[in-house]
Formats: C-alpha cells, structure tokens, sequence
C-alpha cells in the first residue's frame, strides 16, 4: 500500500503585514490598540493531480497575498464579540468596550467575522477565504487546507480546514 502524503506550503516574505489589533482576554481585559507585522504561512494536503502536484503553489502563494494585502495597513476588528461592539456609518466605525471608545476612518478599518482578532481567528478567516478562492482551480480532490499566522516573530496561531465541508 502506498503511504506517501503530500503537501504543498508556502510561506513568503511578501506575506507580511502590518495591521493593528487589540483583543480581550481572562475575560475582563481589554488590550491597548497596539499593532504587529503578522507573518502567515499555508499549507494544502491531498492528492497529487496529473502534473504531479497537490495544488499549484503559485496560485496558492497568490491566493494568500490578495488576503494579506486586504490586511495590510488595516485596523482589524471583530465583528462577532459579545462586548466589543463596531459600528459604522458613512465615514467612520466605532469600536466600544464598555467605557472605552476608538474611533477610525472607514477606510482604515477591516471588520472581519470573529469573536477575537487572536491569530488563531485571523488563520481561519484566511483560510476560509483562500479555499473559496481557490476551489475553482484546485478542484474538490484535497483533504485540508492549513493557514498559520505568526503575531510576534514566532507566536503562530493556526487553523487546519477541512476542503470539502
Ligand atoms: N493563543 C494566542 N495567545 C495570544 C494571542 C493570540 O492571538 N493567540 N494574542 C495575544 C495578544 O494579542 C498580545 O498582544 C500578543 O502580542 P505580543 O506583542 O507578543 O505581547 P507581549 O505582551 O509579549 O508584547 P511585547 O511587546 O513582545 O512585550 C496574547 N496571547
């Protein structure tokens, strides 16, 4: 029986971004606003196709750069949290916990659906898009797609997706 798996990464300089982010945490604590040079990597198991590939990892590497490059230079707030409320209206979206209030351009904001800008969320979120992105080329035969996201030079978060669910 053959035991090979394969799998294809990428992982690139180019997919650095800076952003900024504050989350809650132990409950009760609110970060500062404060921002990081997020790395990612990404990762794709399955089958090999006819060229011998699991994906092609050019299309892979581009998938994952328009959503760093959707992230880059952003505010990323979450859409999802019980206490941390974003609003906008025609010009500006406003973050609240509790007592505390940080108001942002529209344009500099990036509202993404999760509970917690954590690096283990925006790896999902990343992922989910890079899938549905990419579907169409890399057809249904893969068995999971895997996105990390480094916060801190080495403090990875990451989410491993089933490609068919
Ligand atoms: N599993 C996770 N743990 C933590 C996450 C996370 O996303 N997933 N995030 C945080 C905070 O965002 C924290 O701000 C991490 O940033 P960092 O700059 O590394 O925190 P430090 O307090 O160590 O900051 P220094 O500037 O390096 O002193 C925490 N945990």
């Amino acid at each position: 029986m053959n035991q090979a798996t394969f799998r294809v990464d990428v992982s690139k300089e180019q997919f650095v971004f800076s952003a900024a982010h504050f989350i809650t945490f132990a409950g009760d604590i609110c970060e500062r606003l404060h921002g990081h040079n997020y790395g990612v990597r990404a990762s794709v198991e399955g089958p090999l196709d006819e060229n011998r590939y699991v994906v092609d990892f050019i299309a892979l590497r581009d998938a994952v750069l328009e959503q760093t490059l959707a992230l880059d230079h952003h505010v990323i707030l979450p859409r999802d949290h019980g206490e941390i409320i974003v609003t906008s209206d025609d010009r500006e979206t406003t973050a609240t916990f509790r007592d505390r209030r940080w108001v942002f351009p529209n344009e500099d904001c990036v509202i993404l659906p999760v509970v917690n800008t954590t690096a283990e969320e925006l790896a999902r979120v990343i992922g989910e898009r890079v899938r549905e992105k990419t579907r169409p080329q890399f057809g249904n035969a893969i068995d999971w797609i895997e996105v990390a996201v480094d916060e801190n030079h080495g403090q990875w978060g990451s989410c491993r997706l089933p490609w068919n669910e």
